[in-house]
């Protein structure tokens, strides 16, 4: 115990807040991080160095004189001026600033040299950049000379000032928002894509609103900049009333003749400047939903808006049992109940009628991506759930992304109902395949309410807002979303925003829906309601669907077929009840429970068996008991190897046979297993139902006995999985009752027996590694992509 705590505890009272008594260290009240002192007081510092200034020039104003003092023409004029030339100087930096910013941000040989370029005049001295203008638009200067054979003069005009100001205020734009750019998140744009948005609508409904306040601060840097310069525009526009000596200039020439002026129109710049730069620190989305209330469901990001109550009402768990009861679903009226009666507007048969419309067509995916190192070929038949599996890494999102047109299929295909959305000839854009992707996370525009980001996917698609509103609405109320329509989406819930973006999916009317793990960051619950929901609307659209998952429940309750991708490789495809019983590749086998051991493929098909991998012997030489104890409880685990008779005849001298050199595990016979061949290496894959675990060696003649050692116990809900080591690093696993763990006295490193029923333990011939796969021809892929194609690298980059 600390000195400090057994003091504070010896002490006669110890309670916190008890003044001196008070000996423990007090915890801090919020969760955020103190900083050092020393930091604080250095902040202080820093804070006068910026305030003090001002503070002395405050003290020699002749503040009751200021009204008089600003009304001289020579002050009117240079303030004018300086507005008006401030104006047109803003007005250029943000449309040459913010096409420079987004060329910037992105990737390209030399853009590092690029932006040092473009952040120099920051810091040239001011007069330097002047010299630097009057050589170029000067009367003989590079381009001023031909400019004055025109009979445009530039230099020393009021042009000049602007050209002037631009030129040390650009920077500032640029580098704010190319900063902003460069780390935003690009997923919303991508989603944008994937609902039909061209270029421009993605720019301007998409990245600028995003990149919003990084836009006004950098405008409003530069529209202070342009205020306060003053070198440049000397040198390059002298000082002329009326036509080029602005605020700056005025100062500068009264400072000595006039004073109590200079000081006048020095207080008169900060005030300008001060009114600028906290405009854009103002939360103008708040004060606009107060000023007009019917702006408050696009602008606010609070929720409930002032005056409203909380809980909203129909915020309840979504029924799934009909589609017709969330059809009806609607916005929760003024007093804050839910009508019966739908708003909702439907298209043809429309979104939650429960009319199967079918729209569902086979989808066809076959591509090579050598840089990824994935070859696939798979079809996802019309109207059914496909569910794509696969261990991290081994080519599902690739799969999707190929899918939805956001990666081009290198020497590939992928065709809908027949239809070739990507070939060696043609290629059909993202947005317009009418294949809608879901990913992992919602990715609502945080910048547009519910209902905005349910239309613009109809927008897209040409249709008028109000019809584009009136589908949303019909969407949202089929995923039991209607009353959300006027929220934010940053006021969502996880299951909210992914039964919202889900809706924002199917608005497009797709025929292929691609769920890339939608479920993943969900909890138990909403992943249920999601499952449910996505089940339904799947079926009522007849929808084809392709599901990533790692979550066998998801397949289990959603997928008719099973494709499974191992190292960018099909490895497995089957029904999903066949693929489940009988897994035939390993990642299956480990996401049903079962046990995967490893070794060499011996016998023949039809009497198949694994001799596992030599492991060392770890049980001690001690005479097992041969009584299966009363405590037998036959417990379930997931693989078994065979006690040869070798071990048999060890156990009769008395030798434990611990792992030995020949741990055979024998299997189903079948009539036929694709590519065994004994010596090569092979899989033996135990279901978790096949197992029995017994204290002490079992007594008859079962086929399949193994010597294993608990390597750990773990609870699954109300069962424990037990793992026990059979061969060197290669684990059974059996998933018995606590119960049934007392009676055994199963405890770590405890030595067991497991038995286990060959005929329920599939031999399969194990897939080659990596290293040993076919390489895809390099030839393969290295095709110019057409223009239009994203890059076979860059959608990470852009998702
Ligand atoms: N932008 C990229 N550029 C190059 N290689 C990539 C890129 N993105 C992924 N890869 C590689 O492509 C292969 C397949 O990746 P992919 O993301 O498709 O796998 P996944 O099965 O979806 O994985 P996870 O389950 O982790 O999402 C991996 O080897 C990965 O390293």
């Amino acid at each position: 115990m600390s000195p400090l705590l057994r003091r504070a505890q010896a002490a006669p009272d110890h309670r916190p807040g008890t003044g001196p008594r008070r000996l423990l260290p007090r915890r801090p009240r919020t969760g955020r991080t103190p900083l050092p002192t020393i930091v604080v007081l250095l902040a202080l510092a820093g804070a006068c160095a910026l305030s003090l200034p001002l503070l002395g020039l405050g003290s020699r104003v002749s503040w009751g004189q200021l009204p008089h003092l600003l009304a001289s023409d020579s002050a009117r004029s240079a303030l004018l001026l300086s507005l008006r030339t401030c104006l047109a100087s803003t007005a250029a930096c943000v449309v040459l600033g913010v096409p420079l910013a987004l060329v910037l941000a992105r990737q390209w040989p030399g853009v590092r040299l690029a932006r040092v370029l473009a952040v120099l005049p920051m810091t040239m001295p001011p007069v330097v950049a002047g010299i630097a203008l009057l050589s170029t638009l000067g009367r003989r200067g590079l381009l001023g000379a031909r400019l004055e054979a025109w009979g445009v003069g530039v230099a020393f005009s009021t042009t000049a000032v602007v050209i002037a100001q631009v030129f040390v205020s650009l920077p500032y734009l640029v580098v704010t928002l190319e900063a902003a750019l460069r780390t935003r998140d690009t997923r919303p744009e991508t989603v944008a894509r994937t609902l039909g948005a061209g270029p421009w609508r993605v720019l301007l409904s998409i990245t600028l609103p995003l990149v919003a306040p990084a836009l006004a601060r950098g405008t409003a840097l530069a529209l202070g900049r342009s205020l306060g310069e003053f070198g440049a525009t000397l040198a390059f526009a002298g000082s002329r009333e009326g036509v080029t000596r602005t605020m700056p200039l005025a100062i500068y020439l009264a400072r000595e003749s006039d004073t109590p002026t200079a000081l006048a129109l020095a207080v008169l710049l900060i005030a300008v400047s001060f009114a600028v730069v906290g405009a854009t620190t103002l939360r103008w989305d708040r004060l606009l939903a107060a000023a007009c209330p019917g702006a408050g469901a696009r602008a606010t990001r609070t929720w409930p808006p002032p005056g409203a109550e909380r809980p909203d009402p129909c915020d309840a768990p979504i029924s799934t049992s009909t589609a017709t009861s969330d059809a009806t679903r609607s916005t929760p009226d003024s007093n804050g109940t839910c009508p019966a009666a739908t708003r909702s507007t439907t298209v043809g048969p429309g979104p939650g009628s429960g009319v199967s419309t079918s729209r569902g067509e086979d989808l066809e995916v076959v591509f090579s991506s050598p840089e990824r190192d994935v070859v696939v070929n798979l079809l996802a038949p019309a109207g059914r759930v496909t569910a794509l599996l696969g261990p991290n890494g081994s080519g599902k999102s690739t799969v999707c992304a190929v899918a939805a047109g956001l990666l081009d299929a290198t020497a590939g295909r992928v065709s809908l109902g027949g239809r070739i959305l990507d070939g060696p000839e043609d290629f059909v854009a993202a947005g317009r395949r009418e294949v809608a992707l879901l990913g992992q996370a919602p990715t609502l525009f945080p910048h547009m309410c519910v209902l905005d980001n349910v239309a613009f996917g109809p927008r897209c698609r040409g249709l008028p807002r109000g019809e584009a509103r009136s589908l949303a609405r019909s969407e949202l109320a089929a995923v039991g979303a209607a009353h959300l329509a006027d929220r934010p989406c940053g006021t969502l819930s996880g299951g909210q925003a992914a039964r919202v973006a889900l809706a924002r999916a199917l608005a497009i009317r797709p025929r292929v829906l691609i769920l890339d793990e939608p479920t993943a960051s969900l909890d138990v619950s909403a992943r249920q309601e999601l499952r449910h929901l996505v089940s339904r609307r799947a079926r009522e659209e007849g929808l084809t669907v392709l599901l990533v998952t790692h979550d066998v429940v998801d397949v289990a309750a959603l997928a008719d077929t099973v494709v499974v991708l191992e190292q960018g490789r099909v490895v497995e495809t089957g029904e999903t009840d066949h693929v489940l019983s009988c897994p035939g590749s390993d990642f299956t086998a480990r996401l049903t429970g079962t046990a995967v051991l490893t070794g060499t493929l011996a016998g023949s098909p039809q009497a198949p068996a694994v001799e596992l991998s030599a492991g060392p012997a770890t049980h001690p030489a001690t005479v097992p008991d041969s009584e299966p104890t009363s405590r037998t409880g036959a417990v379930h685990a997931a693989a078994t190897a065979e006690w040869t008779a070798e071990q048999r005849s060890e156990q009769g001298s008395g030798q434990w046979p611990g792992h030995g050199p020949r741990t055979i595990v024998h299997g189903r016979p079948e009539e036929a297993i694709e590519g065994f061949q004994p010596g090569l290496p092979g899989t033996a894959l135990v279901p978790p139902d096949a197992v029995a675990l017994y204290r002490n060696a079992p007594q008859g003649s079962p086929r399949n006995v193994l010597a294993g050692t608990v390597r750990s116990l773990e609870r699954v809900g109300a069962l424990v999985e037990v793992q026990v080591e059979v061969a060197a690093g290669q684990r059974l696993r059996a998933t018995v009752t606590a119960g049934a763990v007392t009676d055994l006295g199963i405890e770590a490193d405890q030595e067991l027996w497991a038995v286990v029923k060959a005929v329920e333990v599939r031999i399969v011939p194990r897939r080659a590694p990596a290293a040993e796969l076919p390489q895809v021809p390099r030839t393969v892929g290295t095709q110019p992509s057409r223009p239009s194609r994203p890059s076979p690298s860059s959608d990470r980059e852009q998702t």
